[in-house]
């Protein structure tokens, strides 16, 4: 017998004005400093003071550059920044009406968050993820509000790339859906909507050509930088794929890779034994200054 479930009820989708962050990685901070720079306030928090204090400095420094190329005047600046707020703890969330997680890509992280963050929350507050590829249906059942609940994703650096991909859950409403992509245009990004599968429309294309890159400097066919050179060359890309996934970060590469090989079940995403290995040493890239490159140095040096 079909059973009859009663529509929950909520309070009206608000208009978005302040934006909490869950993470000042590269991505939480350059979430923030696109939302200050388009007039919304922002609460920043993440587990470390000194991460956070980090990633204001380089929101500092990037916006120095926008003024040196006549984007943005001094006053701009200083308006985006008093727009910041940072905290260490999700007491910081309470007036946010979206709370925006960009948190370490880890399924077990990102579900603890939301369990913990959903009773600092306003009861008409939106959630999203930042994820690069793990169900949004399975993280919003981590809250009271999986109606509420939606894929936010931006792509690497935020300031520059015009892309945000919006994915909705399984339960995700009309209402929810709409309200972030308002807030894309309004954040001067374009939105594209993917439907809920392993790593959704950039990664699922992106991360195995990088993965596919890293098998080929693993069985000999080339070496980082004629792997690099050939692609930027050759297809003309802005970066090429290893450079790229040092980048991205090699921890966030595997992790995605990860999520296709489970969630797809085809071999053809097996994770490269050597990206495992790079990240298992603790080379994840650019944030590390070593991964494919090492970047201790004033150029970038390749490791193989
Ligand atoms: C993993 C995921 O889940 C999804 C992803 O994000 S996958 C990664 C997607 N990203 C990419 O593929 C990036 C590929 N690389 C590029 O497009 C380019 O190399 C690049 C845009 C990063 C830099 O381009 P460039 O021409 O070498 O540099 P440059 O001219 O100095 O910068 C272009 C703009 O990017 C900005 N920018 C560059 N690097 C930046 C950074 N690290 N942080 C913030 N902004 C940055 C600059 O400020 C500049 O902005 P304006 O146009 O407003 O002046
Ligand atoms: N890198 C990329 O190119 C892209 C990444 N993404 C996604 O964005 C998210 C963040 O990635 P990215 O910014 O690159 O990663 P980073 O490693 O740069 O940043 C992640 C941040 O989250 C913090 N963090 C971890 N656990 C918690 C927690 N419980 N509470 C608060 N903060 C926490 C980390 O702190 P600590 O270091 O102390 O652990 C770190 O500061 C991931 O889901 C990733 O897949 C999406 C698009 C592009």
């Amino acid at each position: 017998m079909a059973v009859a479930y009663e529509r929950k009820a909520f309070p009206p989708v608000p208009e978005i004005k302040r934006i909490g962050i869950i993470g000042a990685g590269q991505m939480g901070g350059g979430i923030a400093q696109v939302a200050a720079t388009s007039g919304i306030l922002v609460d920043l928090v993440d587990l470390s003071a000194e991460r956070i204090e980090a990633t204001l400095q380089r929101i500092d420094g990037l916006l120095d550059r926008q003024i040196a190329k006549g984007n943005l005047t001094a006053e701009e600046k200083e308006a985006a920044l008093s727009r910041i707020h940072t905290g260490e703890s999700f007491d910081k969330l309470s007036e946010a009406d979206l709370v925006v997680e960009a948190a370490t890509e880890n399924e077990e992280i990102k579900k603890k968050i939301f369990r913990e963050l959903v009773p600092h929350l306003k009861a008409d507050a939106l959630v999203a993820s930042n994820t690069s590829s793990i169900s949004i249906t399975r993280l919003a059942a981590q809250t009271d509000r999986p109606e509420r609940f939606i894929g936010m994703h931006f792509m690497n650096p935020v300031p520059a790339m015009k892309l945000v991909e919006v994915i909705r859950g399984i339960a995700t409403e009309e209402e929810t859906y709409q309200a972030i992509r308002r807030l894309a245009e309004k954040m001067g990004k374009q939105a594209v909507t993917a439907e809920d599968f392993p790593a959704f429309i950039v990664n699922r294309v992106l991360l195995p050509m990088i993965n596919e890159a890293v098998y080929t400097l693993y069985e000999g066919v080339g070496t980082v930088e004629s792997i690099d050179t050939a692609m930027k060359l050759g297809a003309n890309h802005p970066m090429g794929p290893l450079e790229l996934a040092d980048f991205i970060g090699l921890d966030t590469a595997l992790s995605i890779m990860q999520v296709l090989y489970e969630g797809l079940a085809d071999s053809k995403y097996r994770p490269c034994p050597l990206l495992v290995k790079y990240v298992e040493a603790g080379w994840l890239g650019r944030k590390v200054k070593r991964g494919f490159y090492d970047y201790r140095g004033a150029t970038p040096v390749p490791t193989r």
